[in-house]
């Protein structure tokens, strides 16, 4: 069976997506799109696309919502800017906390590992959603997409995430519920876990590369 680096050499940190990891977001977006899309008098998307396209981020989703709906690509910027008001407007009302990340983080905790949040939501949306969620103590940093030059499935957060964190990248857990979490990790050479329970662009995760999977965030192998 998998296991997580154990002992003297073993675990310092974890780094925790959101969007699908910790939050199940899907009636955010749906909202805010659909909020979006209204305003700019375009037709709206169905639940199944919103699956399939969140995890990379605002500017891909609008991008591929647009070309979605058959709206002109001249349109992005001003869809963008109606995107990020209606989601700041209701941030937060139809997302839950899945059941075990309380648990989970504590657990983490707990191991005495530090934790950080890396997500490709904007910082603006993630630090305000994570404290009204009430799991923004739990974490030493939030990083949103905005925070590097690049993004998940890129490298370069999670180096940079461990930087801030003070550890290495092999004794840093990666938890998230996507093939973009699992790629950036495998990169940057950091231990991945999958939750069986999030977006993973509407595939299941079992076709993912990772070290292993877990049905609840308070399921990881630590001891
Ligand atoms: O695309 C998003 O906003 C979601 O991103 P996350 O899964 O990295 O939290
Ligand atoms: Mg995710």
């Amino acid at each position: 069976m998998a296991t997580l680096p154990h002992g003297p050499r073993g675990l310092q940190a974890a780094i925790v997506d959101l969007d699908g990891t910790m939050i199940d977001t899907v009636g955010d977006f749906e909202l805010a799109l659909g909020g979006m899309l209204g305003e700019l008098g375009l037709p709206g998307v169905s639940r199944g696309f919103v699956l399939e396209t969140i995890g990379k981020g605002s500017e891909n989703l609008i991008r591929r919502t647009l070309a979605e709906v058959g709206a002109d690509a001249a349109r992005f910027d001003v869809a963008l800017a109606a995107y990020q008001r209606h989601y700041l407007a209701i941030n937060g009302q139809r997302a839950a906390v899945y059941p075990g990340v309380v648990e989970g983080l504590a657990r983490l905790r707990g191991h005495g590992l530090r934790l950080a949040c890396l997500t490709n939501k904007p910082g603006a949306f993630a630090a305000p959603l994570l404290q009204a969620k009430g799991l923004a103590d739990a974490f030493a940093f939030v990083f949103g997409g905005d925070a590097f030059p690049r993004k998940k499935p890129d490298p370069l957060p999670l180096l940079e995430t461990c930087r801030a964190l003070g550890t290495e990248p092999a004794r840093t857990l990666m938890v998230g519920d996507s093939e973009n979490d699992a790629l950036a990790a495998r990169a940057a050479g950091c231990p991945v876990w999958l939750v069986t329970y999030g977006y993973n662009h509407g595939r299941p995760v079992s076709t993912v590369d990772a070290d292993g999977t877990v049905d609840r965030l308070d399921a990881l192998p630590l001891d």
